[in-house]
């Protein structure tokens, strides 16, 4: 990629913007954040050091000790993690802290992927193309179920459709940065798509501001 190219990505629990964005970061030779992690790693120093996920400032003396470098996602991964980082999420004192190394990672000459729930809003307002990502809560229940089994673990699907359901929740409520849509988001929907369908909707998407960017120069 010769030209600079900054794609934001958003979209609720598990919708797939994770997957999506490795694709894209992959194929159009980028670097890729999934800024969750930043979260989930607040999240986790905070329970593994006993402190309170109601305390602001403790919460955001951990998001300035995150190092974009060294976010180990097989630790971050566990269900406890996403629901206490969605809780964090929430002060703005933190989302100060990890949206400046966010924004950071995105400037980086030639550009990134990010994906998150407010790239296109806040992070990155000036993304050359913002996606948002979505899909049905209970297809996106049965996609993480199949996740975990795969991975030779055993969940219930009522369980993960009502805990899905409650960090979306608190995801749109908050007050500072909740999860939306940018004005200028390309809606992708992929309840009936499978992975290399949004992969190539995706791909259109880009590939179509990619010529419209070319013929304007
Ligand atoms: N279009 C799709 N069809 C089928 N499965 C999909 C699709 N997109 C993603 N998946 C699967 O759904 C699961 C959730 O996807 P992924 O982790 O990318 O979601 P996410 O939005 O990044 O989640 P989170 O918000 O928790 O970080 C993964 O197992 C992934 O392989
Ligand atoms: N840009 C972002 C990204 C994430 N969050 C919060 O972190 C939680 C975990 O995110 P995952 O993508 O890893 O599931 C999420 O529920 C949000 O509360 C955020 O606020 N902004």
């Amino acid at each position: 990629m010769d030209q600079n190219l900054l794609i934001a990505i958003d979209g609720p629990a598990a919708s797939g913007k994770g997957t999506l964005a490795r694709r894209l970061a992959d194929y159009y030779h980028l670097p890729h954040l999934d800024t969750g992690l930043t979260y989930r790693a607040v999240a986790h120093r905070m329970i593994e050091h006993g402190l309170s996920l109601d305390d602001a400032e403790q919460a955001a003396d951990a998001a300035r000790k995150v190092d974009l470098g060294n976010l180990d996602k097989g630790a971050l991964a566990a269900h406890a993690v996403a629901d206490a980082a969605s809780r964090v999420a929430v002060f703005p004192q933190v989302r100060r802290v990890l949206v400046e190394k966010q924004r950071a990672f995105a400037n980086q000459p030639g550009g990134a992927v990010l994906d998150g729930r407010d790239i296109g809003t806040v992070v990155c307002p000036n993304a050359d193309v913002k996606l948002y990502i979505t899909a049905s809560p209970e297809v996106r229940a049965g996609r993480r179920l199949r996740d975990i089994e795969s991975r030779g673990g055993s969940a219930r699907v009522e369980d993960i459709l009502a805990d899905i359901v409650k960090r979306d929740e608190r995801d749109s409520a908050r007050a500072d940065s909740p999860l939306r849509p940018a004005e200028d988001a390309h809606l992708l929907d992929t309840s009936e798509m499978s992975i290399e369908a949004a992969f190539r909707a995706a791909r259109a998407i880009i590939d179509g501001v990619l010529a419209k960017r070319d013929t304007a120069s």
